[in-house]
Order: C-alpha cells, then structure tokens, then sequence
C-alpha cells in the first residue's frame, strides 16, 4: 500500500465508533462518528475555510456558542500543544470536520485532537460531508444547530431526536451578550511576548518583554493572546481589564492607549462597553479596536451595527485598504458588521472585504482611534494587516 494511503479513509468504517448527529434547525440531519466528549451542545453553526490552525480557532472566545465546521478536509495530523492556544480553553461549543486524522505528527504535538476534545468536555463529529454543510449555511445563512454525541451502541435514531430539539431550542447570535460572560474576572499584566523558534536563550519559546515603552490598558470581550503578543513585542505594558471596568478607572491608571478586543456574541447590548470606548474616544485617548472592540466603537460613533448572513471566517479573506489601495490577505472570524450606510461624518472607512463590499476598517477623522473587523494578529492567518498594531504604537 503507498505510504500513508491507510491512514484516511479507514476511520469511518471502523464500527466501534461512537456515533454522532449533528441537526440543524431547518431540519437537516448529518450523521458521523463522535471525535470528542459523550454529549450535546447546541449553537450557532458556522464555517471556517482556514486550512490551518483548529487549534487556535477552537479556544478563540469569539467562537462562544458556535459550532464550527472546517471547510479543509482532513483535521487533527498535527495534533495540540499547549502553546498554541488563544485562550485558557476550548470555547468553541462543538467541532465539525470531515476526515480526523488517524495520526497527530509534529515536533510541538503534546496531544491528540480527540483527547483534547474528550478532556475538555467539547463534542466533535467527523464523517459528515462538510461541503453539503456549507452550501447549506452559505444559501440559507448561519444556522441554529447541535451536535449530539453518543457511546458505543447509541441508536442514531435517538441521537437526532435530540440533536434536532436542541437545535430548534438555540435562538440564534442576535441580542446575546457573551462578553460578559467570557471576560477575566480580574484585572492582570500581560508581558509575554511571541513565539519564536529561539525566542529563550536559543531554544522555543515566548519572548519577554524588555523595555516596556508603552501603557496600554486592553479590554478582555474574549481576548486573543496573539493580540497581546503582538502589542508585547512592540513594546507594550499590558493591563488587561475585565468588560464592564468604569472608563474612569481606566483613565486613572494614566494609559498611553486604550486596546478593545475581539469577543464573542452581538456587539449591540454591551452599551457598558460601548459608553466607555465614547468616552476615551472623546477624550482624545490613542483608541484601537479589533473585531468586537471595532463593532463597538462604531457602535459608540452613533453607527449601527449588522447581522451578516454567514459572516466571514477564514484565513484567506481579501480586504482592500483605501488609503493606499494595496490588497491585504487577512485572517477573519465575525458575523456581525457595522453598517457602513450609517456612519456620522467624523468616522471614515479605511479597508472593505473584497468578498462581499462589507465594512472592515474605520478611523476618525477628528481623534487618534480606529479599529479594524478581521484580525490582524491572525493566528491562524496570513499577517499582511500586522501593520495595524504599528499604527496603533504610532498614535500614541
Ligand atoms: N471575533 C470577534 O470579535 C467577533 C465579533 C462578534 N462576536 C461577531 O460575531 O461579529
């Protein structure tokens, strides 16, 4: 047999395998195999065309009560470190994919997918056809789901009854404030830098931060680490903050720039969060906003925000900068937007997704704050748009 031929295509044929169903709300039943915990979990269910970096897309907060199917067939070969999570867990409600590698191969691998999933109490299904999936959330929108993941000799039958109420139980993304849900309980200092191969006296590892030449006071809705990295590596003193922290206990701690992170949910109900990134913009603070920190201060600017039809997730998502008209690659995880019809006159779009004409950047005309819809930081993603983090040093 050619090498590695043995590896794909067994898994499903294997007949001790837990079975799985995964419903949607309108109805439609796929049914597979369990890659992860005995349970059920309902969500929003979303696609991701990244072909790298399951890991970091499951433990980013923003995936917070959505089930998420990776368009890339064939998932789990390079297996899961600790270092690459953006998070403390797995915040994904459930994993869809197609094909689980049967083997994980990498010098960094520590685990398997499936004991990941398992240890951290997360479904997984494989074995469905991921493709009839996402035309299905392309031509219909994102979808109310749940997986139900069963033991060994679970009826299928039983498993979609259940799949398919959960499913018709979740009320969708719109109106769900999760930022508050998913924030640090308490304030902390973040100092740790990127990873490197010789990043530790030769060896792997994070860079620490040298000389911090920099405050910046950074609003945790679900914050990614590469985010903070990044700010680290430029010389950044991190205190990160929970949601609901007052702008006046912000602005005691005397920052050199206010940061609004990505999270999880719709950005319109966190009017705490939003009346305070209006206040530092006011007030004329160095403000950046990435993902949900960029819908609220649209939000803040007067501006509405949108519920996309299926959003944009991915690594490979072209976006244009107007100032300079260079196309970037970015890396993007949002379904909610800020309407571009509706911004007030002192806010001006600086990048549009060249996929569907979407809003992905603004700046003020009139105060040192913008902010940006993809992800800059990336991980996983291509990092055309780190230049973003640049900006922000600039400003302040
Ligand atoms: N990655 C994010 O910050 C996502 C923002 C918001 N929850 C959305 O879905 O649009």
């Amino acid at each position: 047999m050619a090498a590695g031929l043995w590896r794909i295509p067994l898994l499903p044929l294997i007949p001790s395998l837990p079975p799985a169903v995964l419903a949607l709300a309108d109805g439609t039943i796929f049914s597979g195999y369990s890659i992860g915990a005995v349970g059920q979990s309902a969500g929003e269910v979303v696609f991701n065309t990244a072909l790298t970096g399951y890991q970091e897309i499951l433990t980013d907060p923003s995936y917070t009560r959505q089930l998420v199917t990776l368009t890339y067939p064939h998932i789990g070969n390079v297996g899961v470190n600790d270092q690459d999570c953006e998070s403390t867990k797995i915040y994904a409600a459930g994993l869809i994919i197609k094909d689980l590698s049967l083997i994980a191969s990498n010098f960094r691998s520590e685990k398997t997918l499936t004991d990941y999933l398992t240890g951290e109490n997360v479904v997984g299904i494989a074995g469905i056809d991921t493709r009839k999936l996402t035309r299905i959330l392309r031509d219909k929108g994102a979808q109310p789901g749940a997986i139900v993941a069963g033991k060994v000799g679970d009826t299928v039958e039983a498993l979609t009854e259940k799949a398919l109420a959960a499913a018709k139980g979740f009320s969708g993304m719109a109106g769900l404030d999760l930022a508050q849900v998913v924030t640090t309980p308490t304030a902390y200092e973040w100092t740790e830098g990127e990873w490197g191969l010789n990043a530790v006296n030769g060896k792997p590892g994070f860079k620490k931060l040298e000389k911090p030449l920099k405050h910046v006071v950074a609003y945790d809705f679900g914050v990614k680490r590469n985010i903070l990295r990044m700010l680290t590596e430029r010389g950044c003193k991190i205190t990160v903050v929970p949601a609901k922290t007052p702008a006046a206990d912000v602005l005691a701690m005397k920052p050199d720039g206010v940061f609004l992170s990505n999270g999880p949910g719709d950005p319109e109900p966190c009017d705490y969060a939003i009346a305070a990134a209006k206040t530092f913009i006011d007030k004329g603070i160095p403000t950046f906003g990435i993902c949900l920190g960029h819908q609220i201060m649209g939000l803040a600017s007067g501006a509405k925000t949108l519920k996309m039809k299926f959003g944009h997730h991915g690594a490979n998502h072209p976006v244009k900068d107007l100032d300079d008209g260079r196309v970037v690659i970015t890396s993007q995880n949002h379904g909610f937007a800020v309407d571009a019809a509706t911004l007030p006159a002192n806010v001006r779009p600086t990048h549009v997704s060249l996929f569907d004409g979407s809003l992905q950047g603004l700046a003020w005309t009139d105060k040192p704050a913008f902010c940006f819809q993809g992800h800059p930081e990336a991980s996983p993603g291509p990092h055309d748009i780190a230049y973003l983090f640049d900006r922000f040093i600039k400003l302040m």
